[in-house]
C-alpha cells in the first residue's frame, strides 16, 4: 500500500515563478491517478545541491514511499539533481533510468543528454525525471507498471510481492506457473497489481492481438449475407441495362429528324423485344424501361408531343408532332449506363447492405463468400446469480441480466454467441466454466469477478489455471475500470478472453468498446465507432476517469449540432442509463481546473446505436 508520495519540482525559474511549473503538476496528476489513496506532497525548490539533498533526506526520513523529482537532470551548469540524488541514496536502481532512457531515445536523441538517477534511501524510492511536461509524461508511462511492485519490494511486503510477480508475467517472458494463493483473503493485495492502461493503449493491444486472426470464409445466399463482410470482389458479368432503354414514357425517334410530325410505326412496352429498325420520319411509342428499336437514338416524353391523327376507334395513334427538336441520346439509358460490364459490384472487405444485395441479385449472383467471425461464448460468474427465467429470487440473489444483454448486444451488431451459463465464484467452477466455453469458442466474454474482492477470481484463475497472458487488467475508464483482456493456449489453439466487470453498465460499455472492436478487427473492417461532435443538453459533472456517458441524441434541424441528453444517473449498476442510448459521450477526466462541463459544451460522441430510432 503506497501511503505517501512527494513530487519535487527542481528549477530556478519555477522557484521564482510557480506558475511556470507544468511538469510538477502533470507528475502530481499521474501520481494521484496511480496511487489515489496516497498523501501527495508537492514542492518547488531551486537548482541548489544542498537544498535538493536536504529535501530528499527530509522526505526519506518521514518515511515517504516514493519521491519523484522533475528538472535539473541535463547538462547546464545549474543542473545538479543527479549529483544531489546520488549523494543521499544508499542503493542505486540503474534499471529504472536505463528503461526511461531506452524508451525516450525512441522519441528523441536528446534523451542521451539526461543524467537522471534512481535509487533507494531507507524505505523510499527516488526517481529523477527531466524537467518538461512532455518528458515527464513519457517517462512516467515507462515506470508506471513497476512502481507499485518496486515499493512493495522495498517494504518487503511478501504477500503482495508474490501476487504481483505472478500477475506481472503479462507483457513479459517469464511464464512460470503461478503460485497465487487466492484462498487466503488476508493475503490478497490491497492495491491492484495491474497497471492502469489508457483507453488508446487498450484498443491498440486489442488491434495488435486480434489482427493475428486468420480469415475464415463461408458461402451464404446473398440474402443471408446482409451485414456480413464480403471476402471476394464481385464484378458485373453483364452490363446494366443490357439494351438501350427509354428513361421516359414517350416516343423513340431519330434525333436527326428534328421537330415535326412523325408516323407512329409501332409501340414497345417494357419487356417487348424491339421490332424492325425505325426509318426517317418514324417513331415508336415506348414506355420507361422499354428497349429502344434499332435506329432510334432519343426519346421525346409524351408531354412534349401532340396527337396529329388516330384510328377512328381511338385505339391507335397514327401520327404525333414532336414539339421540340430532340438531342441525340436524350432520355436514353445506353447499354451499361447504370453498370458497365466488369464494374466492381462489391469489393472485398465491404459490408453487404440492402442496395448491394439488390445489385448482386440484379447481376445474377445467388451466393456470396463472406468472412466468418470468431465464435464467441458468454459466461456469467457470481454466487448471487440466478437464471433470468427463475420466478422467485433466493435471499440476496439477483437474476443474471448480463448474459442476455450481451447476447443481444452482439446480435444487434451482427455477431452470434454461445450461451455458456453461470459459473459460481469458486476456482474449480470458474475453471470448469471457462474450459467448457473455450472448447466451444474462440473468444470468451465473461462478466464479474475482476475487481478487488476475495471472490473476484477471474484474473488469478486465468493466470494460474490457464497460464494466460494478461494484456491488460485495468483501464482508465468509467465504467469498466477492472476490464481485462487475456489470451491463452487451450487444446492447442489460441483463445481470446474478455473478462468484463460484473456491473451491468460496465459490461455493456466494455462489450461495445472492446468486444465489438475485437470482432471487427478479426473481420478486417473499421474497428472504431463513428464519432460525432455533439452539444450537451445540460451540464455534466466530470469523473476522475474519462467517462463513457450513455446519452440519447436529439437531432434538431434548426440547431448547429445534435444535442445529447444523458440518461439519468450514470452509476455502473444502473442499466436504465443505457436504455434508449444511441451514443456514448466521451467525457474527459476531471482536472483540478475543470470539474464540470456546462450545458452547450461540445463533446465527442461514439455512435453506438441507431440514430433513426429515438424517442
Ligand atoms: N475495492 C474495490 N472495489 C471495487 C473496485 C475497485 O477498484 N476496488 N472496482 C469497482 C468497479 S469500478 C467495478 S466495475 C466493479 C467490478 O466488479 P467485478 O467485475 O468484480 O464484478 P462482481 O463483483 O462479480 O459484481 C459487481 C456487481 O455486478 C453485479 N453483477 C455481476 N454479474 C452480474 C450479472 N451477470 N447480471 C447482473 N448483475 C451482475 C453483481 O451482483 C455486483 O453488484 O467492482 C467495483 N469494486
Ligand atoms: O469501472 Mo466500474 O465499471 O466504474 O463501475
Ligand atoms: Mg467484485
Amino acid at each position: 500500500m503506497v501511503k505517501a508520495v512527494a513530487v519535487i519540482t527542481i528549477s530556478d525559474t519555477c522557484f521564482k515563478d510557480n506558475s511556470k511549473d507544468t511538469s510538477g503538476p502533470a507528475l502530481a496528476d499521474y501520481v494521484r491517478e496511480l496511487f489515489p489513496e496516497a498523501n501527495l506532497h508537492t514542492i518547488i525548490i531551486p537548482d541548489e545541491k544542498e537544498i535538493i539533498e536536504r529535501e530528499l533526506k527530509y522526505f526519506c526520513e518521514t518515511n515517504l514511499d516514493l519521491v519523484l523529482t522533475t528538472g535539473g537532470t541535463g547538462l547546464t551548469p545549474r543542473d545538479v539533481t543527479p549529483e544531489a540524488t546520488k549523494a543521499i541514496i544508499q542503493r542505486e536502481v540503474p534499471g529504472i533510468t536505463m528503461a526511461i532512457t531506452l524508451a525516450s531515445l525512441k522519441k528523441t536523441p536528446m534523451a542521451q543528454l539526461s543524467r537522471a538517477v534512481a535509487g533507494v534511501r531507507e524505505k523510499t524510492l527516488i526517481v529523477n525525471f527531466p524537467g518538461s511536461k512532455k518528458a515527464v509524461t513519457e517517462c512516467f508511462e515507462v515506470v508506471k507498471p513497476i512502481l507499485p511492485h518496486a515499493i512493495s519490494l522495498i517494504h518487503n511486503e511478501v504477500a503482495e510481492v508474490s501476487y504481483i510477480h505472478n500477475s506481472m508475467q503479462f507483457n513479459h517472458t517469464c511464464k512460470h506457473s503461478s503460485n497465487v494463493d487466492i484462498s487466503k483473503v488476508a493475503l490478497r493485495p490491497r492495491e491492484s497489481p495491474f497497471p492502469m492502461v489508457e483507453m488508446a493503449e487498450a484498443c491498440k493491444m486489442i488491434d495488435d492481438v486480434m489482427s493475428e486472426w486468420t480469415e475464415r470464409l463461408e458461402i451464404v445466399t446473398i440474402e443471408e449475407g446482409l451485414g456480413r463482410v464480403v471476402a471476394q470482389t464481385l464484378h458485373a458479368k453483364e452490363p446494366m441495362p443490357p439494351f438501350p432503354a427509354s428513361v421516359k414514357d414517350g416516343y423513340a425517334c431519330l434525333s436527326i429528324d428534328g421537330a415535326g410530325v412523325r408516323r407512329v410505326r409501332t409501340a414497345v412496352t417494357a419487356g417487348d423485344a424491339p421490332t424492325a429498325p425505325l426509318c426517317a420520319g418514324e417513331c415508336a411509342r415506348v414506355n420507361t424501361g422499354a428497349a429502344l428499336p434499332a435506329g432510334a437514338d432519343c426519346v421525346v416524353q409524351v408531354e412534349d408531343t401532340k396527337l396529329v391523327s388516330a384510328s377512328e376507334d381511338g385505339q391507335t395513334e397514327l401520327e404525333v408532332e414532336i414539339l421540340k427538336a430532340p438531342e441525340p441520346q436524350q432520355d436514353v439509358r445506353n447499354v451499361g449506363f447504370d453498370i458497365p460490364m466488369g464494374t466492381v459490384l462489391v469489393d472485398k472487405g465491404q459490408i453487404l447492405d440492402s442496395a448491394k444485395i439488390g445489385i448482386l441479385a440484379g447481376a445474377g449472383y445467388q451466393n456470396v463468400t463472406v468472412r466468418v467471425p470468431p465464435k464467441v461464448a458468454l459466461l456469467s460468474t457470481g454466487n448471487e446469480l440466478q437464471e433470468p427465467s427463475e420466478v422467485k429470487l433466493k435471499p440476496a440473489h439477483i437474476r443474471d441480466s448480463n448474459r442476455t444483454m450481451l447476447r443481444v448486444l452482439l446480435k444487434e451488431h451482427g455477431y452470434d454467441s454461445i450461451d455458456c451459463g453461470i459459473a459460481r465464484d469458486s476456482p474449480p467452477e470458474i475453471v470448469a466454466g471457462i474450459a467448457a466455453a473455450l472448447k466451444l469458442a474462440d473468444v470468451l466474454v465473461c462478466t464479474g469477478g475482476v475487481s478487488m474482492g476475495e471472490k473476484d477470481l477471474l484474473k488469478p484463475v486465468l493466470l494460474k489455471d490457464f497460464n494466460a497472458t494478461l494484456h491488460y487488467g485495468r483501464v482508465r475508464m468509467k465504467p469498466g475500470k477492472p476490464c481485462t483482456f487475456a489470451t491463452c493456449e487451450f487444446e492447442g489453439k489460441k483463445k481470446y478472453i474478455f473478462a468484463l466487470p460484473g456491473n451491468p453498465v460496465s459490461a455493456y460499455v466494455c462489450a461495445l468498446v472492446f468486444v465489438v472492436r475485437a470482432l471487427r478487427v478479426c473481420l478486417g473492417v473499421r474497428a472504431d465507432w463513428p464519432r460525432l461532435r455533439v452539444r450537451l443538453a445540460h451540464a455534466a459533472q466530470l469523473d476522475p476517469r474519462p467517462e463513457y456517458a450513455r446519452a440519447a441524441l436529439e437531432l434538431h434541424a434548426d440547431k448547429d449540432m445534435p444535442y445529447a441528453t444523458m440518461l439519468g444517473s450514470q452509476c455502473s449498476s444502473r442499466l436504465l442509463s443505457a436504455c434508449g442510448a444511441n451514443v456514448l459521450l466521451e467525457l474527459p477526466a476531471a482536472t483540478p481546473a475543470l470539474q464540470r462541463l456546462p450545458a452547450g459544451a461540445v463533446v465527442p460522441a461514439l455512435v453506438t446505436g441507431r440514430l433513426d430510432v429515438y424517442s
